[in-house]
């Protein structure tokens, strides 16, 4: 006889062990969940993605709901009864987060099922032929409790499987370029678009007179002559000391170096640099100067901030 199994699970997302009673253990109800020891439970464990996914009652047809009812699957009462322990048992383990079930009797009660649940501090949600009791709050959807939507396990041959990931590190890689967050594709453009603006300007300074002495100036610093050193050493390095003799370049063209090779390559927008100062005045010095070497007055892409 078709009988729909009863286990506890927990969502994908945040699955780590996953408790499960067979339909035999179910079929003798209450006495045998109160006498099942947690190690037979573990030992289900691993087929609870078939339980999960399985259309165990689909050959019942919910017209069997009825009259008969109470024969079938034995009192509201017993079945209320059941659940509560049901439910004691989940609230008392702490590594479990729900607990599922596909029994009809357990449809038909859901009514009072779901009261108590909610009594109990739990929350409770049925989908279709499956109702769910959970510590947390439970979506309108759940798509691995879709019968008609049945997940199936995709093996894929070795070669692709690391073409996939080769394309999800690459992906992962362009996204943490923006801050780590997870920017949207319109986002992208609007960086994109500001990034070339930055580059056009950029451009644009370093071609003018003023821009040029000012160039000249700066390439007499000291710290011009390790301009690309600093850029390698930076690009591979978590952490850079540099030091220097006083007014080599270290304040005003370090940052510099960084921002403009980024300007260059296209990606300014998404490049923040902080310099820290310890004194206010030589914060609006420096932020002063440093603007005016970019041919900007102060609040463009430079600035300060106590
Ligand atoms: N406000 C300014 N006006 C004109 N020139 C400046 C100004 N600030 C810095 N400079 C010039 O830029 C050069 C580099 O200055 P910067 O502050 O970057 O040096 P530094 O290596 O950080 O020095 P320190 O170790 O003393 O902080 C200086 O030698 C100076 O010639």
């Amino acid at each position: 006889m078709p009988c729909s199994s009863f286990f506890m699970s927990i969502p994908p997302l945040r699955r780590h062990a996953v408790l499960s009673c067979s339909g035999a253990a179910t079929r003798t109800r209450r006495l045998n969940w109160k006498n099942v020891s947690w190690p037979y439970l573990e030992q289900q464990t691993s087929n609870y993605g078939r339980f999960a996914y399985q259309d165990v009652s689909g050959d019942d047809s919910d017209r069997e709901f009825g009259s008969n009812q109470q024969q079938m699957c034995g009192s509201t009462l017993d079945n209320i009864d059941d659940w509560r322990w049901k439910l004691t048992m989940l609230l008392r383990n702490k590594d479990e987060q729900e607990v599922v079930s596909r029994e009809k009797k357990d449809r038909r009660d859901f009514e009072q099922l779901s009261a108590l649940a909610t009594r109990m501090g739990l929350h409770s949600r049925q989908y279709a032929k499956v109702v769910a009791f959970s510590k947390v709050p439970l979506p309108n959807y759940r798509s691995d409790l879709d019968d008609k939507r049945p997940q199936r396990e995709v093996i894929l041959p070795f070669g692709l499987l690391r073409e996939v990931d080769d394309h999800l590190k690459a992906y992962g890689q362009l996204k943490y370029r923006n801050g780590g967050i997870f920017v949207s594709v319109a986002m992208e453009r609007i960086l994109r678009r500001r990034s070339l603006q930055l580059r056009e300007k950029q451009q644009d300074w370093q071609e003018s007179p003023e821009g040029q002495k000012m160039l000249e100036f700066r390439r007499s610093l000291p710290a011009h002559k390790e301009r690309e050193a600093l850029l390698n050493a930076i690009a591979q390095n978590q952490v850079v000391v540099v030091s220097g003799e006083t007014g080599c370049g270290k304040t005003t063209q370090l940052p510099q170096y960084i921002l403009e090779s980024e300007i260059e390559a296209a990606r300014g927008a998404a490049c923040s640099i902080i310099c820290t100062q310890p004194r206010r005045i030589s914060a609006i010095a420096v932020s002063e100067r440093v603007a005016a070497e970019r041919g900007e007055k102060i609040g463009e892409s430079v600035s300060f901030f106590f």
